[in-house]
């Protein structure tokens, strides 16, 4: 059975119930993704960023406000050197040298300052949010729940929310100031120029068609490459990812070989891509170079001859080139960035694919259930995954408040599907799991969450100390309760640890055995204090001290709460006020212990092959 455990907590909750939604026929059904995760379209990227750029427009007119006013400050040097150009030859006066000097300086302060302004105050725009992007998409991914997910790769989500959001980031802070510096420096200037001399403003206007022809050809091929090789990094960061979590597995199938021809192979791709865009972003410049080399000798000439002619002084063709000049880096940055937005805009759709991937409605909540809190009702069950053979047919189980029933049977028999879809993570494709009357597809995750915990065969320990370990279903909850849980389930263990509650532990820090992580499990179920607890571990071997701990600290957990317990050690069940036998997704025997060993049926026949001849 896989695991079930998405918000990594080890205690499998109500988030879980979309990806039964995903499961069930006709429920849903767009949701069911394979490989990776889905794009968003323009539209739907538009329509999700714009109200979060709206929440902070002011922060855009400033930055506009600070660009026009560098640009203009831009236009100073070309007319103060065409100015010196002509007043300096046959001069003796060289306090215009001073005044230029001054005035190029003066606009270079004011220049750098807006310039400094404009970034700071583009980082307040576009930090919070990408921000804000990189939440919506983790908090999407969490709600559709581990089955949802575990159908995609799991590095293309991290892709996503690391990667996609770093290069929308780095696009917005490069892209906004020069979009906009560039934009108004092509304006002004072009302006400039014309004001100069009308015919040198007809010769710089001759550059248009020839970056339009640039563009033409750069524009429609740019998209898919750039999309391609973000693609490629995503599937790289899946292969990466992969092989570094299962590199156990991998070792124990002495598959490490065939799983590193695999990276080296996505690792390849993403490298041939990434040559592939650099030659052609060459290519694009190179193109943009000719166009300029033409024109600007082109207005060299012109200007050559309106010189000669007597019409223009050469300081104003001075400035004309010096304003055409000044037109290069902003147009080529311009031409530059459309690769970059193109880049940005395939990450926004692949974040905002994520983001608009649809949940399905819950918003029932479970507070009215009192009288009837822990009355859980399974009625008419029968599920299948993905529409195969049948993992549960025709189930019908009440478990009353208090009580805990214990579910026994062979490998594959049915009990973990059971235990989810008692959990709401799974929705059956046939029947209802409801409890105080109300249907858990329809309950509110969080609702659900406070009222059943699961505790899945996989527990996951979180990079960080116990105690934040304990309390994360209720950060708000104080030490003294954390202590008070981690006694409850017996983890006396804790205290001989070099930082107590606080050792941290998870990925890089102190390491637990499965005993002990399952105890952390455990504790955070009893802080969560749910009125249902539903157990489906598996950790220790029959007869070991381990088992005995581990099912005391689970009966501490159970106790006065309704629980339905997959016994994977029979110790579990002998206890149970009622225990159930599945075989082939089936309820075959039901009864306490006591009746079952007397019915001689099959669980007499595993007790007594469990507990040797009782
Ligand atoms: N995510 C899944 N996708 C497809 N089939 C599944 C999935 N999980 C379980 N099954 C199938 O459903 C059937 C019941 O599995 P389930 O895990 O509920 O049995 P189980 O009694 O808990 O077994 P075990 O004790 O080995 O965990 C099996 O045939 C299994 O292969």
């Amino acid at each position: 059975m896989s695991s079930t455990d998405t918000s990594g907590t080890g205690i499998s909750t109500a988030t879980h119930t979309e990806t039964g939604a995903a499961e069930a026929p006709g429920a849903a059904g767009a949701l069911v993704t394979t490989g990776t995760l889905p794009l968003a379209s323009g539209r739907e990227s538009l329509a999700v960023l714009w109200p979060l750029l709206k929440e902070r427009r002011g922060y855009l007119l400033l930055v506009c406000l600070t660009g026009l006013v560098a640009s203009v400050a831009g236009l100073v040097a070309p007319w103060v050197i065409g100015w010196l150009v002509d007043v300096l030859p046959g001069s003796q006066d060289y306090a215009a040298v001073w005044v230029g000097a001054g005035a190029i300086a003066a606009a270079g302060i004011v220049g750098a300052a807006c310039t400094w302004a404009g970034q700071a105050w583009l980082a307040q725009l576009t930090e919070p949010t990408v921000a804000r992007l990189r939440e919506m998409v983790m908090d999407r991914s969490l709600r559709l729940g581990a089955a949802q997910m575990e159908t995609t790769e799991t590095g293309d989500l991290v892709s996503r929310v690391a990667e996609d959001a770093r290069e929308i980031s780095q696009a917005a802070t490069a892209v906004v100031p020069l979009v906009v510096q560039s934009l108004f420096t092509v304006i002004v200037s072009g302006v400039g120029l014309a004001t100069v001399d009308w015919r040198l403003g007809l010769v710089g206007l001759v550059a248009l068609p020839m970056y339009w022809t640039t563009l033409r050809w750069y524009l429609p091929r740019s998209g898919p490459i750039y999309a391609a090789e973000r693609a490629a990094f995503g599937t790289r960061a899946s292969r990466l990812l992969g092989g570094i979590t299962g590199s156990r597995t991998l070792h124990a199938f002495d598959a490490q070989d065939s799983e590193l021809d695999r990276i080296t192979g996505a690792s390849g791709r993403a490298r041939d891509l990434s040559i592939r865009v650099f030659y052609f972003v060459t290519r694009a410049f190179s193109r943009n170079n000719r166009a300029e080399v033409t024109v600007l000798g082109l207005l060299l000439v012109v200007g050559f001859v309106l010189v000669d002619a007597g019409t223009l002084t050469a300081g104003a063709v001075t400035t004309a080139a010096l304003l055409f000049h000044r037109l290069f880096n902003p147009i080529g940055a311009l031409v530059g960035m459309v690769d970059q937005v193109q880049s940005a805009g395939a990450s926004l759709v692949r974040m905002v694919g994520v983001i608009t991937m649809p949940v399905p409605e819950r918003t029932a909540t479970l507070e009215s259930a009192t009288d009837q809190h822990g009355a859980l009702d399974l009625s008419g069950v029968s599920h299948s995954y993905g529409g195969g053979a049948p993992a549960l047919i025709d189930v019908d189980l009440t478990v009353a408040p208090g009580e805990v029933v214990a579910v026994v049977g062979s490998t594959g028999a049915g009990k973990s599907t059971l235990a989810l879809v008692a959990a709401g993570s799974v929705v059956p494709t046939h029947g209802s799991a409801r409890m105080g009357g109300v249907p858990l597809a329809d309950v509110d995750p969080l609702a659900l969450r406070q009222h059943i915990t699961m505790v899945s065969q996989e527990v996951h320990s979180f990079a960080t100390t116990i105690a934040e370990n304990v309390r994360a279903p209720r950060p708000e909850a104080g030490l003294a309760e954390v202590r008070a849980a981690l006694q409850t389930v017996g983890a006396d263990w804790v205290d001989d640890l070099p930082d107590g509650v606080d050792t941290v532990i998870g990925e890089g820090g102190h390491p637990l055995d499965p005993m002990q992580a399952q105890m952390i499990a455990l504790a955070r179920v009893e802080l969560a204090d749910p009125d249902v607890v539903i157990l489906d571990e598996a950790t220790a071997e029959a007869g070991s001290a381990g088992a005995r701990r581990l099912d005391s600290a689970a009966a501490a957990v159970l106790k006065d709460r309704a629980g339905l317990v997959v016994a994977h050690r029979l110790s579990q069940a002998a206890t149970a006020d009622r225990i159930l036998v599945m075989d082939h997704g089936r309820i075959v025997e039901s009864g306490t212990h006591q009746e079952l060993l007397r019915s001689e049926g099959r669980y007499a026949e595993l007790s007594r092959a469990w507990f040797g001849g009782v």
